[in-house]
């Protein structure tokens, strides 16, 4: 590829725009695509991003647009970076104008309602490319953390590891390190799951149940994520990695989390309305909770936090029965 690298990123939330800052910080030319015009020109005014990432400044070459076009412009990449149920209607509008060649790189951690897709599938789907022009970021990325240049590890995944290379090349910088894989399904599933694996760690340190139940949690939860993505024919070893394992530490240990966050306030015992009136910012678990139970009862797989999150969350259950049922499931082996 002849440099620099240019990057369209569809989504001016958080990780959009941290991830547009890792994109220019290694040497690519970024325009964040935003719905709000009052944010479009704050960002290229000011350049900061003051409803998401207040106080950081962005590098020279992020510029923002509400123009699909202008930002498609020329654009080696299209990175996806909105909430993943607004995906489908979304892309709609920008697929046809897409270059012939442009990458699509997802960074969303959902699964579509209804139709139980990956987000990776969803832009297969409607932009009618090829899976291996399809890529996928994810892994421990907290995205104020990132903005903030500390430093993480990544994982970029793709059917085709030419194109997951071209990407590592172009989001390597001296604070984040990403890693290759070709694994899609099981990087896109943990990403997925250990959003519904942290509102339960959440919804347990908001009831105070201690550091071994977060433990277990996070144990057991990457077990049922591992069981799935081996029905899907993923990779077990991909749930051992940053994409599974890794993501799963920092999203059930950091107060930055939104969706252990949200765990925390239903656990407190806040009800679902008021937990929702106090998160101003996207917590895919929450719906994603309910396609991934319909995944996994499309395959098989019996999947008892993710169910329990759904009973809490969706269906209203109270905290201690969720717990008290949880508990007392049928003793059984480990592995299995
Ligand atoms: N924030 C983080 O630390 C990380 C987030 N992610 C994933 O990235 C994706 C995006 O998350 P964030 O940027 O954090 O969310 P956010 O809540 O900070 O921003 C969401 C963005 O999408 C826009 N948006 C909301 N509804 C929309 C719609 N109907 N159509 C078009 N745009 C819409 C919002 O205006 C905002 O710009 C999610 O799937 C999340 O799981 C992945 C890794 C890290
Ligand atoms: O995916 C994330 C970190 O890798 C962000 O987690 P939250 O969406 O829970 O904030």
């Amino acid at each position: 590829m002849t440099h620099p690298a240019k990057a369209a990123v569809f989504g001016t939330g958080s990780w959009g725009t941290a991830f547009g800052m890792v994109l220019a910080d290694a040497g690519c030319e970024v325009t964040l695509w935003g719905r709000r015009a009052e944010l479009a020109d704050a960002i290229n005014t000011t350049r900061t991003n003051p409803d998401y990432l207040p106080g950081i400044e962005l590098p020279s070459s992020v510029s923002a647009t509400t123009d699909p076009a202008e930002a498609l412009r020329g654009a080696d990449f299209a990175v996806l970076a909105v909430p993943s149920q607004t995906l489908r209607g979304n892309l709609a509008d920008w697929a046809p104008k897409l270059g012939a060649d442009t990458i699509l790189v997802s960074l969303m951690k959902g699964v579509e309602l209804g139709t139980a897709k990956r987000m990776s599938e969803v832009i297969e789907d409607v932009a009618g490319v090829p899976a291996d022009r399809v890529a996928v970021v994810t892994g421990p990325n907290l995205a104020k953390e990132i903005a903030q240049r500390r430093p993480a590890a990544s994982v970029v995944a793709c059917r085709d590891e030419a194109v997951a290379r071209r990407l590592q090349s172009a989001c390597h910088t001296q604070y984040f390190r990403p890693y290759t894989n070709t694994d899609v399904v099981g990087c896109e599933l943990g990403g997925a799951v250990k959003n519904v694996i942290g509102l339960a760690v959440g919804i347990a340190d908001g009831m105070g149940l201690g550091d071994n139940a977060k433990g277990s949690l996070i144990t057991r939860g990457l077990a049922e994520t591992t069981r799935l993505g081996l029905a899907m024919g993923a990779d077990p070893l991909t749930f051992s990695g940053l994409a599974g394992l890794g993501d799963l530490v920092a999203t059930c240990s950091s107060p930055l989390s939104r969706n252990h966050t949200f765990g925390v306030n239903l656990g407190k015992g806040m009800t679902l309305q008021e937990t929702i009136a106090v998160t101003k910012q996207t917590a895919e678990g929450v719906k994603s909770c309910e396609s991934v139970l319909d995944l996994a009862r499309r395959h098989g797989v019996d999947m008892p936090i993710t169910e329990t999150v759904v009973d809490i969350v969706h269906d209203g259950k109270p905290t201690v029965v969720a717990l008290r049922e949880l508990m007392s499931r049928s003793a059984k082996p480990e592995r299995r």
